[in-house]
């Protein structure tokens, strides 16, 4: 039996149907030989005949071995559409290379396009994908399925690279099974907080003593460090930077910086502070008169000042309480709790104005203080200045968040911060400080993930930018839109290069699975060919350029991988237009549900793409007709 999810009979997308992201997604969003071919496909009659396009990579990205497919949710929007306006007609026919096409291509032919005579076939958003195996298909008249080639790639490679680099980052940083709520083989003891377990991390006694000389990892328990997409500032534009928002998080990404990705998309949002902060105080006097309202019973308390006067106030949410709602017995001045807790510790020469920036933002922050503890130095300085004020902020019943590293050994730095909250928990008996974040930024990628866990650290948060987004060790993915059909009838393209050259004809991919239950490889048949694959029965499975590669297959359960995502007419099949939640979710449970040696960051193990023993035979059949006999003199 073979799983298929063929949804027909949809019925059509209301007129409200959503708008493409980006206002820029319309027609014109394209390179001008889509056009100028347009126009020469009308201009000779053609551009009715009936193609068959796929859209597909040759290599996956950052040297890995599966590529995620991102972006169908914006081409569904795209397709959905489509429609030249006046405005768009009036600007082509002045261009100088199309303004002798003839009246009737623009008013009768532009002007009254659009994709209802489009018929998509797609993987599922989030689906593990691999070289040659279409991501998409497409069945329309030739005029429009070459007109929408360079929108469709550019709604696919970004977010198709971008979740692809996301995911690998979180793998990197989380493991394997990197959700919270994945199936088997997680975990099962728990931390405090929500979250899980570091992957090999240990579940006893968490205030064991930690061996920093060494380096190792230490016997603290240790959650799972959860990622933060911190790259707008360094993306390719906003575009760039919103995509990145929104498919890192596909990718696994827990939440972003980006405040309008937030909103449009409903992501969690996250954020710390920056140095700038921290550099503009100068001096305690700037917060010497702040108050913060010390919250109900059952806090712990140590100290019994109140207020005496009535300057700025925060309450506990941090907003700003005017005099004539301060009552003097709830309100108490932090800085001298602080001060008086680096009386006790004899930390009397951290920088007074990171004290300073520390406790305004704690007034501002009760319920979210987390400070950036690197601007001056990051161990002698802003690590003491904010214990003191989390001391201080603890007594007045408020749970610090925890500490941003952004420079500096983030292994050895993270584990001394891990320490000194032991030492501290132990000596004021305050449990806080075993839950507390460190967050580490700076220039992260992967590489440095796999290294820090290496080398063992006690971060809990990573927030990544640059990298994430610029996708800096592969800056694009090459996806590429061919013609394989026209009227029935199989097309190829021959290449000097053997990756290049194009599997003719329309195809069904099918997912093969093994008796552990994960994939085995991907199958191409022809759509014609009488043996498609079925559970329990022998199939033949080729190298599509090496006959010698072959494996046989008795599979467990087929997938069928594409279904019918656009329908003509009728639109976007109903189901297909995924929530960003939704596709997260199906990318974690296949990359739970992965051979783990796909996985792998060295050396990852090869995925099979095969085809059908009869499309290989009429592969080369048409590869040998169609290669002209070269003559040597
Ligand atoms: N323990 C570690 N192992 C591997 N790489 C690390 C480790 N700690 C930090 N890094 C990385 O090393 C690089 C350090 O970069 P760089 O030397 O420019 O920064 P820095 O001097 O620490 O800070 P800055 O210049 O921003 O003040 C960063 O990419 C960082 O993520
Ligand atoms: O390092 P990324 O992965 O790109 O993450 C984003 C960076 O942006 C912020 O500071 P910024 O880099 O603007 O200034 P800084 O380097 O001087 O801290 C933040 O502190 C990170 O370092
Ligand atoms: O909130 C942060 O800490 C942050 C956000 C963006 C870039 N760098 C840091
Ligand atoms: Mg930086």
């Amino acid at each position: 039996m073979v799983d298929d999810d063929d949804d027909h009979g949809a019925p059509p997308n209301p007129p409200s149907f959503p708008r493409p992201s980006n206002n820029l997604v319309t027609p014109l969003l394209t390179d001008l030989y889509q056009i100028t071919m347009a126009y020469a496909y009308w201009k000779t009659n053609q551009h009715e005949r009936i193609a068959h396009f796929e859209l597909f990579f040759r290599k996956n990205p950052f040297g890995g071995s599966y590529t995620l497919f991102a972006g169908l949710d914006e081409v569904l929007k795209f397709l959905s559409n489509f429609r030249f306006t006046d405005d768009d007609i009036t600007y082509l026919r002045n261009t100088p290379q199309l303004s002798h096409c003839e009246n009737a291509f623009f008013d009768d032919y532009l002007r009254n396009l659009d994709c209802s005579m489009v018929v998509v076939h797609a993987m599922k958003e989030g689906s593990m994908a691999f070289p040659r195996v279409p991501l998409l298909t497409v069945t329309a008249p030739l005029g429009i399925g070459n007109l929408i080639e360079t929108t469709m790639l550019t709604l696919v490679n970004y977010p198709s690279l971008v979740a692809t680099n996301a995911c690998r980052m979180v793998v990197a940083a989380r493991g394997q099974f990197w959700e919270e709520n994945a199936g088997a083989n997680r975990p099962t003891t728990r931390s405090r907080r929500d979250d899980d377990a570091a992957p090999g991390g240990k579940r006893n006694d968490r205030r064991k003593s930690v061996q920093l000389a060494e380096g190792g990892p230490s016997d603290y328990t240790r959650r799972r460090p959860k990622l933060v997409e911190f790259g707008l500032r360094r993306a390719q534009g906003p575009d760039g930077g919103f995509s990145a928002s929104k498919y890192s998080h596909v990718g696994g990404f827990h939440a972003t910086s980006n405040v309008l990705a937030g909103k449009i998309l409903d992501l969690p949002i996250a954020g710390t502070h920056a140095h700038s902060f921290v550099q503009s105080y100068t001096s305690l006097d700037l917060v010497g008169g702040l108050t913060v309202r010390r919250l109900g019973s059952g806090t712990t308390t140590t100290t019994t000042t109140t207020t005496t006067t009535t300057t700025t106030t925060c309450d506990e949410d941090g907003g700003r309480g005017g005099e004539d709602v301060v009552d003097h017995d709830d309100y108490v001045h932090l800085l001298p709790l602080a001060l008086k807790y680096r009386e006790e510790t004899g930390w009397h020469d951290t920088n007074e104005g990171e004290l300073a920036a520390f406790v305004g933002y704690a007034c501002s922050f009760p319920n979210g203080f987390l400070c950036l503890i690197d601007t001056y130095d990051t161990l002698q300085s802003g690590l003491r200045n904010f214990v003191l004020v989390a001391l201080a902020l603890d007594d007045l019943g408020y749970t610090p968040r925890g500490i941003r590293l952004d420079s500096g050994d983030l292994s050895y730095l993270s584990l001394e911060c891990e320490h000194v909250f032991h030492e501290m928990a132990d000596r004021y008996g305050r449990p806080f400080f075993l839950d507390l974040d460190i967050v580490a930024s700076n220039d992260i990628n992967e590489n440095i993930l796999h290294s820090l866990n290496k080398q063992g650290h006690a971060i809990t948060m990573f927030g990544i930018g640059t990298n994430l987004v610029t996708c800096q060790s592969q800056p694009a993915l090459g996806c590429v839109y061919k013609l394989v059909e026209v009227d029935g009838k199989p097309r190829i393209k021959l290449s000097n290069d053997i990756e290049k050259v194009l599997i003719p004809g329309r195809k069904v991919a099918y997912r093969l699975f093994g008796e552990a239950g994960w994939p085995l490889l991907d199958l191409l048949v022809g759509v014609d060919e009488a043996d498609q694959p079925t559970v329990g029965n022998r199939t033949l499975c080729l190298h599509p350029f090496m006959e010698q590669k072959r494996v046989a297959v008795v599979p467990k359960r087929v997938v069928k991988l594409h279904s019918m995502v656009f329908d003509g007419r009728n639109g976007v099949v109903p189901g297909h237009l995924c929530s960003l939640g939704e596709t997260r979710q199906y990318v974690n449970d296949q990359v739970n549900n992965t051979r783990p040696d796909l996985l792998r960051y060295v050396n990852p193990g090869e995925y099979k793409v095969s085809i059908s023993e009869p499309m290989f035979r009429f592969l080369h059949k048409m590869w040998h007709m169609e290669t002209p006999v070269m003559e040597l003199r």
